[in-house]
């Protein structure tokens, strides 16, 4: 049923749709060729296998209209953008539902990261891991100004590291010694730390959402056939550097949770989490 309304219609009904079938997401059209693709899953918008998939197949479903050519991705909560994997995935789980959730994972990056559409990336709270992430596979990222926000890649604070293609990630995004750096140390940058590095592109003291409209209308004006081939050219060696290790990366991830010194990690961490 889902699948068989428009992008538009979706966008018509966002309430009532979210009402009957749990969409996880909020899909709203500010102007004619730009699209926005709210995170809605409270209460941190944690990347679980169903609301991974639900991302991929919205974005799917947005980029099958030829006349949206931008897209926004932000979040329902200004607080959080994006709290990264849901970690109670990874807790006791299944091989095959750990498998499936982290192919999930997979596929929304190489969607993202590879899209047609040029993405925004409209952080107004925290993106730690798996946030920084999705907004690094953006191609333009505004953030909030306010300080007490972060961004980064904290894995080693939780004892694990990022996978190779994240790892890669960061390095294109803010070069080989600061990604060095940030990836041993755990770092949650601020804005203006992040601005600084080039993680993120603009910080805004104000609506930060205006100000992505206005840079998502600004791509929405670029000729589509240069910002593909651009983007193809800037972007297609980390896509089939992933695309041939699938499954090499599932059976890493796999086994690295699986083992019984990451799973009580896990545990203590959910622990401190809910403890807080
Ligand atoms: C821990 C080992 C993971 C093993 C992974 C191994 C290899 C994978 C390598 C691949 C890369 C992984 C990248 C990731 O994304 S891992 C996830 C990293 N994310 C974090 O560390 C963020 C943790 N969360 C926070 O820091 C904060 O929640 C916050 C986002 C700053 C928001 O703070 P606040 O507003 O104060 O909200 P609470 O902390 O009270 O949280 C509310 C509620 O939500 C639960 N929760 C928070 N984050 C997650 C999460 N990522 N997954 C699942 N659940 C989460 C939290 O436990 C609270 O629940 P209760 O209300 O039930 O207590």
């Amino acid at each position: 049923m889902l699948s068989r309304l428009s992008p538009r219609l979706l966008s018509s009904s966002p309430r009532l749709l979210s009402s009957s079938i749990r969409t996880l997401v909020n899909v709203t059209y500010p102007s004619p060729s730009v699209a926005v693709l709210e995170l809605d899953r409270p209460p941190v918008n944690s990347l679980s296998l169903e609301m991974a998939t639900s991302i991929t197949s919205h974005i799917k479903q947005i980029e099958s209209d030829p006349q949206i050519r931008s897209l926004i991705l932000t979040s329902s909560n200004p607080k959080i953008f994006s709290a990264g994997l849901d970690i109670t995935e990874m807790s006791r789980p299944s091989k095959t539902r750990l498998s499936t959730f982290w192919r999930s994972i997979q596929s929304l990056f190489l969607t993202l990261y590879s899209t047609r559409l040029s993405t925004i990336s409209c952080i107004t709270g925290h993106s730690p891991a798996g946030g920084c992430l999705l907004s690094m596979s953006c191609d333009y990222r505004v953030m909030s100004r306010n300080p007490k926000l972060g961004i980064g890649l904290n894995e080693t604070r939780l004892g694990i590291a990022a996978p190779f293609w994240l790892k890669d990630l960061f390095v294109k995004t803010v070069g080989y010694r600061e990604a060095e750096l940030g990836l041993s140390r755990g770092k949650l940058y601020s804005p203006e730390e992040a601005l600084k590095i080039g993680l993120v592109d603009e910080i805004v003291d104000g609506e930060v959402y205006d100000v992505a409209v206005e840079r998502a209308e600004e791509y929405a004006e670029i000729p589509e056939k240069g910002i593909v081939a651009t983007k193809r050219m800037c972007r297609g060696e980390l896509v089939r550097d992933l695309e041939g290790k699938i499954e090499e990366d599932v059976g890493w991830f796999t086994d690295f949770i699986l083992e019984e010194g990451t799973q009580k990690g896990i545990e203590g961490y959910l622990k401190s989490l809910s403890k807080k």
